[in-house]
This record gives structure tokens, C-alpha cells and sequence, in this order.
């Protein structure tokens, strides 16, 4: 039986009205991918061609202009992001869609290590083993100790994208949605990422994933989305990727 996705984006388009100054902006446009369980479909292509948008539409951070984003839920339901409620959203984003972007939004005086266990808390597994496999992860991202009981607040990029990762990973979300999760790291942070991410891959979680980094697509991809502004996207497999512009 062929594998089915758990998601299929198509025909997704983004303007941005910019009321105040009486313009419209196109973003993304015609986007059409799939995420399939187990899989990495990795999303390229130059600077202002949409890749953040697109990512931010299937989260429904934003509402796209046109175009259908159906889910799959783990009941078998097909839902169209860019219609469901806000109530459904939320659900999803809590117990089935993660998203690990560039920024780190958290309350103050939460410390690193609840950051990271709270998807799991949220989830009913027991506060001590949550704050188990967080210092766990934590660890396998090169986290010093000293910080995981502090507010990340304060965090440098590279740090705070180590909680972002550690949070998004250790969550084990259906489908997880990665801004470049690796452009902040050094290149033995990269590596362990890298590993996680393929340990990811064997649980079952679809991913996709911005990167702008070539190396990391032909580690990580098992296909490839190439975002063209204005005029719509290249589909390829990672066979193809030596080839990819
Ligand atoms: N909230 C917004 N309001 C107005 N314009 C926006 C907004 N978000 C994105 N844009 C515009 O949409 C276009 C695409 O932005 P987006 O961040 O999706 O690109 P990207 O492909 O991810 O770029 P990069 O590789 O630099 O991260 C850009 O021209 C950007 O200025």
C-alpha cells in the first residue's frame, strides 16, 4: 500500500495588504507540497520567495489569500487549515502540529527546562519524567547545565534556537514545521540535529523544513520544494538534488 500524506498543501497564495500604505504585497504564490509520516520534505529557494509564509499559513499564523491546506488528523479527518475554527487550531497545534521557528516567545521567569517539558506536561505525562527527557535533550543539543533553570529571555540566537529544537523535537507532533533549525548552530550542534531529526523521521513525524543550506537538504530530504517568486514552485526528489539550481 502506497504511503498517504498527512498533508497537502495546493495552490497556496499569500498578499499582504499593507493598508497603511495603500498597497498589496504578494508573498507566496501557487505553492503546491506534501508531507508524508516519516519523511522530510525540505522547502528552498531565495530570499522573499514565500518559504516563512507558507510555513506560517499551515500553522495558521497567517490565513492564506487562496489555495486549501488539508490535514489529516491522527483520527483519520480531513481538515482544511485555512478554514478550520481557531478552537480546532489550537487542539492541533497542541496535541498533533509543532513549529520550531527562528524567535523564542515565553513567559518571564519560566525556566529553560519547563519551556522545553511543557508540550509534554500539556500532553498528561507526569512533570518529573517531562523534566526528564528536557534536560535529556538539552543535553544532546549542547545546553550547558548552568542554563536550563534560567529564563531563556536573555538567551543568545544560538542558544535560544537550542530550546526552540529541544522544545519542538522532544514534543514528537505528527507533523513538525522547521524555519532553518539549524541556522544559529555551530557545526557540531549542526550534526546532532542533524541525528535527532532522523530519529524523528523513524517515529513517524512529517516534516517540513526550511533550509537554504544545500549540504543539510541532501542529509535531511526526502524531497524537495523549490519556491520561484512570483510564478509558483519546482517539485524534485533528492535524486534530483545535485541537479536543483
Ligand atoms: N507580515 C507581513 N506583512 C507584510 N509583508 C510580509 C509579511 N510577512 C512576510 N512578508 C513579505 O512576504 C515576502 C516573503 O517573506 P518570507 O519571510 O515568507 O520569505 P522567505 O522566503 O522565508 O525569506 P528568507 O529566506 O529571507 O527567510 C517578503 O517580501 C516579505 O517582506
Amino acid at each position: 500500500m502506497s504511503i498517504q500524506p498527512i498533508l497537502e498543501v495546493e495552490d497556496f497564495s499569500k498578499t499582504f495588504m499593507l493598508h497603511e500604505q495603500g498597497t498589496e504585497l504578494p508573498s507566496a504564490h501557487s505553492v503546491f507540497l506534501k508531507a508524508y509520516p516519516g519523511r522530510l520534505t525540505a522547502l528552498t529557494g531565495p530570499t522573499g520567495a514565500g518559504k516563512s509564509t507558507v510555513l506560517k499559513g499551515i500553522y495558521r499564523t497567517y490565513l492564506p489569500t487562496s489555495g486549501r491546506i488539508i490535514f489529516t488528523t491522527e483520527q483519520g479527518q480531513q481538515t482544511d487549515l485555512a478554514k478550520a475554527d481557531e478552537h480546532q487550531i489550537l487542539e492541533l497545534r497542541k496535541d498533533e502540529i509543532g513549529f520550531v521557528t527562528q524567535f523564542l516567545h515565553t513567559l518571564p521567569r519560566q525556566s529553560t527546562e519547563d519551556v522545553v517539558a511543557m508540550p509534554l506536561i500539556k500532553k498528561g505525562i507526569s512533570r518529573i519524567i517531562a523534566l526528564e527527557k528536557a534536560r535529556e535533550i538539552l543535553s544532546q543539543l549542547n545546553l550547558p547545565e548552568r542554563l536550563w533553570a534560567v529564563s531563556p529571555a536573555t538567551f543568545s540566537g544560538g542558544e535560544k534556537q537550542r530550546v526552540n529544537l529541544a522544545r519542538g523535537l522532544l514534543a514528537q507532533p505528527r507533523l513538525l514545521l522547521l524555519d532553518e533549525p539549524t541556522a544559529s548552530l555551530d557545526p557540531k550542534t549542526t550534526d546532532r540535529v542533524v541525528e535527532l531529526i532522523n530519529n524523528l523521521k523513524q517515529t513517524g513525524t512529517a516534516m517540513i523544513a526550511i533550509f537554504h543550506d544545500m549540504d543539510l537538504v541532501k542529509r535531511l530530504a526526502d524531497s524537495v520544494v523549490v519556491l520561484e517568486p512570483p510564478i509558483g514552485t519546482e517539485n524534485f526528489f533528492n535524486s534530483d538534488i545535485n541537479k536543483a539550481p
